[in-house]
Order: C-alpha cells, then structure tokens, then sequence
C-alpha cells in the first residue's frame, strides 16, 4: 500500500545555512511517527516543507500521494496541522474561531465534540486570548482535527499540557490511530514518544543520526530507556569529538 507521507531526500537551507539535509523517510497509513530531535534541529521546517507551506531547495515530498506544492488544496480538506505557536485574530471567542475552521472543510468533524473530549467545553464562550497556555494548546489540537483529516502533524504535541491532560490526549489520540489516521509528532518527552510512536527518526543539525522503532532506538544504545537512548544519540558525536577525563 502506497505510504501515507513520503519524503525522498528533502534538502531545505535559509542562505547559507543548511537546516534540512537530505532527509528520507515514509510513514504508513494509520502509524504514528516520531520526528525528534534538539530545539533548532530542523523539525518545524521539515513539516513545513511536508505540508506545503514552505518551498524546499531539492527532493520528493508525497502525501496521499499528492504533491503539497502543486495540490495543495485537495490536501487541504485530507490534512490537519497543529502549529507551534498559532496567532489568532484578536477578541475571537473559542466558539467563533472553530466554526470559521469548521466552514472551511466540506467534511468538518463536530467540533463540540472535540471541544468536550480535550476538556474546553466550558471555555466555548471565551475569548481565546484570555485561555491558559495549556487551554491554548488543547484548542491547537482541536483546530488540527476540525477537518477529519487522514493525515496529522502535531508540532509539540502536549508542551505546556500538565500530567493528567497529556494522558488524555495520549487516550484520544491512540483511538484515532485505531480509526487509521496518521499521525506525524514532534515532541521533547521521551515518555509521550514511547506510548504513542511506532517509528521514529531522530535529526540533528537537519541529519538524520536515527531511524527505526523505538526498541531499536534503545538496543542500539548502551540504555534500557529511550530518553537515555536518546540523549546518548544526539551527544554521541560530541563524546567521540571531545577529549575529557573524570575529576579524581
Ligand atoms: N525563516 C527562517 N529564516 C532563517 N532561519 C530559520 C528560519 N526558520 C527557522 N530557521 C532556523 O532553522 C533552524 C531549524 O529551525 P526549526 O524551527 O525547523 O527547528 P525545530 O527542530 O523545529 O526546533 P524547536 O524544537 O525549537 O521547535 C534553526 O536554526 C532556526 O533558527
């Protein structure tokens, strides 16, 4: 079957500098990949050259099998996108600001529905700039899931969220996933990356330095963890690069 998301040798860089360097990787329909990686590495802008909203120097970029630059607006009604920091109009209320998405799709899921299951029902008169950094969040992954897509990008996926929320967004999502959609997140915590992600890939400085399950992620490392396993692969250079000795 034809991958959901397939990136063939993505190379993106901003003048000089290189932010995505040949990048290749594919994700099936209704997995859930993890796309990791230090603050600065390139994730953003890989998603942002995924999904279209930025031009890439060179390589392949295929979702549903579409081209995001060239079809952009049938991908628009099949793809939903959580941004990072999203800049709504100012005094629009949450209610207002889900019906201006919902109308924007033909197959727009019920958003009260949405609202309810991330928590946000009572907060549907209010102004969004009035929500808790957390409220925000939560109203970013609604947004993201307004157009019943078939494909997710989920940029930090529960940052800001407290302990009891992220779990159940982890629920919700884990039951879309059942439903077969695909999911693509980036995210710091190792714990979220576990429970959810079938594969993952680990950039550094726009390279790619790790690409398979996380079981394989924590075998190839001298860990039983995947954040130890982690932090191992992303300094791993650094440590063979540096000369230093304990303190005796
Ligand atoms: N419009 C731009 N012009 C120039 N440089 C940019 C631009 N956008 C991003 N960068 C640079 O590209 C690099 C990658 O940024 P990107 O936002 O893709 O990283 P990231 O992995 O998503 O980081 P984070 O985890 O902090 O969100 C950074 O060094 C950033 O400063």
């Amino acid at each position: 079957m034809e991958a959901a998301i397939a990136v063939n040798q993505l190379y993106k860089s901003y003048g000089d500098v290189r932010v995505v360097e040949n990048l290749s990787f594919s994700v099936n329909r209704g997995e859930v990949f993890g796309f990791l990686g230090a603050n600065g590495a390139g994730k953003s802008t890989t998603i942002e050259c995924i999904v279209g909203t930025r031009k890439y120097d060179r390589g392949t970029v295929s979702i549903l099998g579409l081209n995001p630059l060239q079809d952009r607006k049938q991908l628009f009604e099949r793809v939903g996108v959580q941004f990072q920091e999203t800049i709504y109009q100012d005094k629009i209320k949450v209610a207002e600001l889900c019906e201006v998405t919902r109308s924007l799709y033909q197959a727009a899921s019920n958003y009260r529905d949405l609202l309810q299951q991330f928590g946000l029902s009572e907060h549907l008169n209010r102004q969004v700039s009035e929500l808790s950094g957390g409220q925000k969040q939560r109203l970013s992954i609604v947004l993201a899931l307004i157009p019943n897509p078939e494909v997710v990008f989920l940029d930090e996926l529960t940052t800001g969220l407290d302990a009891k929320v992220r779990r159940e967004v982890w629920k919700y999502l884990s039951s879309l996933k059942a439903q077969g959609l695909t999911i693509l997140l980036t995210s710091h915590f190792m714990d979220e990356v576990e429970a959810l992600c079938d594969r993952i890939m680990i950039i550094k400085e726009g390279r790619s330095i790790f690409h398979g399950t996380v079981r394989e992620a924590i075998a190839a490392s001298p860990y039983d963890h995947l954040e130890d396993a982690y932090l191992w692969f992303t300094d791993k250079e650094e440590l063979e690069n540096a000369s230093f000795s304990y303190p005796v």
